[in-house]
């Protein structure tokens, strides 16, 4: 047990019980897939008179807040869900214009012909959005139908019947020291029982991962991989702005092994989304993918884009790209997984919002049902019979060898997906699956040389402090650190030692910090204050020795149209 949840447990003895609140359905994170969920069911209760409770905790400290995204949307799953979407203002504003695709060297970039992209490359119907605004769009639809949400009140506990299932979920104390004990703002979190629980979190779901262990969802599934996506927010002289523009680039900067590449979006409003996506499964311990992404934007072919412009905001956020493959068993005694939190993100488009969304309608219709039938606490498996059904397993099935062909480095990955995906059209006979879950994957650091990466010029490219600033990111200060180690001794003993302390390049905002106390020995630093949540840290630490908990309501960054 962590320190967080042994101190939550003595005040829960202390001060409990606590008070508890009843629905139909509790939805945890306020995404797409979560909101979906919620506008489905509530639609199926409307039709069919059959009145169903329905709310929705959030973590951010409003819809959106926490919500980093590229993003292109593919707006199929929306157009499910609510057919009326352009009568009712959804921000999908900008279609997708033209689509471009380089290979980097150093001072080159070399296109690829339109003919020869693979149709997960082309982005024809396509939306350009900020998904942080469709998703504050979401929740207003969500409210109009009757959705309770509730933005700064993350779930931080499962609550489970005594038969096992799952009740609902317990959200966080507030007023809370570092040392865990009560401040004059103390107040203790409260119950939310429902006779089904859908989990949303996202990517890495921190009630997500104990699910999969608890329910042992992951049994004979491929390891799930992840990588971090890190995202700067342009605002671009007008002369050099092409709205709907699309641009994916692979190679340079990243070494031919490590998996990975970059995006940049041109928005509506003279606004440029521009990110670079690095796998977690990369075995180099100097690598810093917050560097990799600061250098990529020196390239002429990209720098170009911002001479005369001015950043607006930063922020990053893993993916779960695994796949298919790796996707759990969706279902357990008295609730679901959605969205990313699931792993339903198809990564051969870097898309999951559609994904999301479409999970989310297919347990809505499942719990749905189940309400109908008078159930409650057991497993909905009418979601995963209905998704195998579904245009979403059609399209992960065409995608399943994207990930672990490109795993193989880029030539050999570049290749086999032209074979894989406009030869054969995603009809291979053959299926490959990742072997190795992303933390195994780092080698010692004495089998390489550290990379001598470029100063800053704080005008196209910065340091990490400047960028977490720009996040608007916050925590209460005097608060349970929200990152927490199993065994305080590891970062020291293990990951400095043997791996030249990781978690100081891999964190994309400078949390992890290794200090010499007055005694000259090594201390690793939390600076935990600046985490903008992207829960690298949770998936990359060698030893899964830090555990990402939630922080007290409303902490994180606070990204504006990310
Ligand atoms: C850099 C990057 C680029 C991307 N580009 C694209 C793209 O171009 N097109 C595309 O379609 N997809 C893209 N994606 C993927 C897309 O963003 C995700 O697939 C999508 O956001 C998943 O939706 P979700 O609802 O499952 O999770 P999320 O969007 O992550 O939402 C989860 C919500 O739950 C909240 N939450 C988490 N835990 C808790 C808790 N315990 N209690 C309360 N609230 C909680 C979070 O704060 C968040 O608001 C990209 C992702 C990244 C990181
Ligand atoms: S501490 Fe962990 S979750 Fe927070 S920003 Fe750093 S890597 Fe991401």
């Amino acid at each position: 047990m962590t320190t967080n949840a042994s101190t939550a447990s003595s005040l829960l003895e202390q001060y409990g019980p606590r008070e508890a609140m009843e629905y139909d359905v509790v939805i945890v994170g306020g995404g797409p897939a979560g909101l979906a969920a919620s506008i489905r069911l509530k639609q199926l209760a409307a039709e069919q008179n059959h009145e169903v409770s329905v709310c929705v905790l959030e973590k951010g400290g409003e819809l959106g807040a926490h919500i980093l995204s590229g993003a292109v949307m593919d707006p199929q799953a929306l157009t499910e869900l609510l057919p009326n979407w352009k009568e009712l203002g959804a921000p999908l504003n900008t279609a997708v214009s033209e689509d471009r695709f380089l290979f980097l060297t150093e001072s080159k970039a070399y296109k690829t012909p339109n003919f020869m992209l693979p149709a997960c490359f082309q982005n024809h119907g396509n939306y350009v959005v900020s998904l942080a605004n469709v998703v504050r769009w979401l929740g207003q639809q969500a409210e109009a139908l009757g959705v309770e949400v509730f933005p700064g009140f993350p779930a931080a506990e499962i609550l489970y019947n005594d038969d096992g299932s799952v009740r609902g979920v317990a959200t966080g104390n507030m007023g809370v020291d570092r040392a865990g004990i009560p401040t004059a703002a103390f107040q203790l979190g409260m119950e939310l029982h429902a006779k089904y629980t859908l989990f949303a979190e996202g990517a890495r779901g921190h009630l997500g991962k104990q699910l999969l262990e608890k329910f042992d969802l992951n049994k004979d599934k491929a390891p799930q991989s992840y990588a971090i996506g890190i995202k700067e927010l342009w605002e671009i002289d007008p002369a050099l702005h092409q709205p709907g523009l699309v641009i994916h680039t692979a190679g340079w900067p990243l070494a031919n092994d490590t998996y990975g590449g970059s995006f940049l979006y041109h928005l509506e409003n003279n606004q440029v989304a521009v990110g670079y996506v690095v796998g977690l499964a990369y075995d180099n311990p100097y690598l810093s993918p917050f560097e990799e992404f600061q250098r990529y934007k020196t390239h002429p072919e990209i720098s170009k884009f911002f001479k005369g412009g001015k950043r607006v905001s930063y922020g990053a956020r893993a993916i779960t790209a695994g796949g298919l493959q790796s996707l759990p068993k969706l279902v357990f005694a008295g609730g679901a997984l959605i969205g990313c939190d699931a792993g339903f993100l198809n990564a051969s488009r870097i898309k999951g919002s559609h994904a999301a969304i479409k999970s989310g309608m297919m347990a809505a219709d499942a719990a749905f049902a189940a309400l109908q039938g008078g159930r409650q606490y057991d497993e909905l498996s009418d979601y995963p019979q209905a998704f195998e059904k579904s245009w979403l397993h059609e399209e992960l099935h065409v995608a399943r060898n994207f990930k672990p062909w490109m795993s193989k480095g880029l030539y050999t990955g570049a290749l086999m997906v032209g074979i894989d995906q406009l030869i054969l059209r995603g009809k291979a006979p053959w299926t490959l699956r990742n072997t190795h879950a992303d933390h195994t994957c780092l080698r010692p650091a004495a089998e390489f040389q550290p990379i001598a990466y470029p100063k800053p010029d704080n005008t196209l490219t910065f340091d990490r402090l400047s960028s977490v600033f720009i996040s608007n990111t916050n925590h209460v200060e005097d608060q349970p650190i929200h990152l927490t180690l199993k065994d305080a001794s590891v970062p020291v003993d293990i990951n400095l030692a043997r791996y030249a302390g990781p978690e100081a390049r891999y964190c994309p905002a400078a949390v992890y910090e290794f200090v010499k106390t007055d005694a000259g020995e090594d201390r690793l630093q939390i600076n935990a204050q600046n985490c903008v949540h992207c829960k690298t840290c949770d998936i990359k630490d060698p030893t899964q020795n830090i555990v990402w908990v939630t922080p007290e309501g409303g902490g994180g960054p606070n990204y504006p149209n990310m």
